[in-house]
């Protein structure tokens, strides 16, 4: 007879000591046809608290479009403009970071209008996802508004074209089935330390937007003057007591010439350009909100690979 040890019974179950879940992240590529229901999906993912993003942003650098969480993994969704034929060279860091930035986590969701089906942008798409090595899910939306019979005929007729690891059928709108696309995605997630840190993730998307206010303001005010290269960085977004946002962004600028071009006469433009901008991140976010900016020259960033290395980006050759 051996002497087996009693088991532990007496050790804590479930106590605030017990390991927790490790945690997971990565990103998730959302892509899909204008109005196949993108940012509908998004909002329905991330829920309200992240789901911030709510206007259309003009998105060159910023493509996180919204970080859901499920259980112990952080799911960033991006968006990637030009994804198949990215013709500037951030453009195409931007796709080589969303494909390769998260190693073999990334995921690839195809988001398809099912009232649609399979039109010439689905077809062109499918037929450029075989490059792509991750794990893809298909995505059906809209079956609020389109026979069952269909979608199945759908589901399958996608699948032999291209085939998915999963398929879902769901209304963005209606919320019917995201749950199960947001678990799905969860588990595809690599474990990791979270890229935002939980209390950063409400004002991440914030953050994003309200560079990309600024830039535009930037660039509606001094369209001829200001290379495309010029960029805006949110540097702080503070809730201050009252509720208000303290935010600070710095526009680069390649040039003291264009520094000054930003500035204006006694600074009269940076004003002008602050006070619209400040005005629409204030609709957007919904609270009021006070807009320092800077101005700062850094040369040639957009050829400098360190500046890309600081972005945590690639540096893409031959271009
Ligand atoms: N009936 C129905 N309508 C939907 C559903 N999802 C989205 N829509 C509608 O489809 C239209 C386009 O949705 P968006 O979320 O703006 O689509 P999108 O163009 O892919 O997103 P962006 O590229 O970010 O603009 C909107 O009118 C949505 O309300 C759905 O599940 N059912």
């Amino acid at each position: 007879m051996t002497d087996t040890p009693a088991p532990h019974d007496d050790e804590p179950q479930g106590s605030p000591d017990a390991p927790r879940e490790p945690t997971r992240c990565g990103f998730v590529a959302l892509i899909g046809a204008p109005n196949a229901g993108k940012s509908t999906l998004i909002n329905a993912l991330v829920g309200a608290k992240v789901s911030i993003v709510s206007r259309k942003v003009q998105t060159t650098r910023a493509l996180v479009r919204g970080i859901a969480l499920q259980g112990a993994a952080q799911i960033i969704v991006v968006d990637t403009p030009g994804i198949f034929a990215p013709k500037r060279r951030l453009d195409r860091a931007m796709v080589t970071s969303a494909w390769g930035g998260a190693g073999d986590a990334d995921a690839v969701a195809l988001l398809v209008d099912a009232r649609k089906g399979v039109d010439e942008e689905v077809e062109a798409i499918l037929a450029k996802l075989g490059e792509l090595k991750r794990p893809k899910l298909l995505i059906l939306n809209k079956i609020d508004m389109i026979d069952r019979t269909r979608l199945l005929g759908l589901a399958q007729d996608i699948n032999a074209r291209h085939p998915f690891k999963e398929t879902y059928m769901i209304s963005a709108l209606k919320g019917d089935g995201v749950d199960k696309v947001r678990e799905s995605l969860g588990a595809m997630m690599a474990p990791g330390p979270w890229l935002y840190p939980e209390d950063q993730i409400s004002d991440a998307p914030l953050r994003i937007l309200a560079a990309e206010i600024t830039r535009e303001k930037l660039f509606e005010r001094l369209h001829d003057e200001l290379p495309y290269e010029s960029t805006v960085e949110t540097d702080q977004w503070k809730v201050m007591k009252d509720g208000s946002a303290r935010v600070e962004q710095t526009i680069f600028v390649a040039r003291e010439s264009q520094r000054k071009i930003v500035l204006g006469k006694g600074g009269q433009t940076i004003r002008a350009i602050g006070e619209m901008s400040r005005k629409d991140i204030a609709e957007a976010a919904e609270v009021k909100v006070h807009l320092f900016l800077f101005v700062k020259v850094r040369e040639n960033w957009a050829d400098d690979p360190e500046r890309y290395r600081e972005m945590g980006l690639e540096f893409p050759r031959g271009g």
